[in-house]
């Protein structure tokens, strides 16, 4: 195990299961409807990846990056789009697949941004939910897990772009954060 890592909380098991049963149920809803998948980088590109290999259907993708977080473990309030969507989102049945929900921020700003474009519509599937973690009001659609208010690492998520390539969610020991402020 990374020596930063404090305790583990879900396991590259733990995750299978939550992505084969996340893509069953999209395979199941999305069936004839051609979605078109949007990653929110960087954060949700292990996620994605394993998510869409469990549903052997009709479906687009694309990538869009925004960041609000930086360096830090708390949202600076503001997202910025580093990269927009290639294709248009008019008239799709667009699904949003994000690694985490925590203040909220990121996906209200997505889901208004997509209605504003027209979609036909807007669903979000997050491998994390932190509800106690909430400032705005957005809900997802489809939820692998909740964890509780702890900044999490791995799978994709970072601190100070650390820890994504982790095959497993944890939390950080207290001396990481400190080392850093
Ligand atoms: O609900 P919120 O408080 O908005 O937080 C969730 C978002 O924050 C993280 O992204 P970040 O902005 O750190 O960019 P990254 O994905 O490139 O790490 C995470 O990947 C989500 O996209
Ligand atoms: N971990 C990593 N990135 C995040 C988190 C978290 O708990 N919440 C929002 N972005
Ligand atoms: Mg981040």
């Amino acid at each position: 195990m990374n020596p930063d890592i404090l305790k583990v909380l879900y396991s590259q098991d733990d995750i299978h299961a939550i992505t084969a049963r996340l893509g069953a149920e999209l395979k199941h809803d999305y069936a004839g409807k051609n979605p078109l998948v949007v990653c929110i980088l960087k954060g949700a590109i292990m996620f994605m990846t394993d998510l869409v290999r469990e549903i052997d259907d009709y479906m687009e993708l694309d990538f869009m990056d925004v960041s609000s977080y930086g360096d830090a473990t708390e949202s600076s309030g503001e997202v910025k789009i580093i990269k927009d969507l290639d294709a248009s989102v008019k008239d799709r049945n667009v699904l949003i697949v994000e690694d985490i929900v925590d203040t909220g921020r990121t996906l209200k700003y997505l889901t208004d941004i997509f209605k504003t474009r027209k979609a036909k519509s807007v669903r979000i599937c997050a491998l994390m939910d932190k509800p106690e973690g909430r400032v705005v009001d957005v809900q997802a659609d489809y939820v692998g897990t909740t964890v509780p208010n702890e900044f999490v690492v791995g799978y994709g998520l970072d601190y100070a772009e650390r820890y994504r390539n982790l095959p497993y969610i944890g939390v950080l020991k207290p001396e990481v954060y400190a080392a850093k402020s």
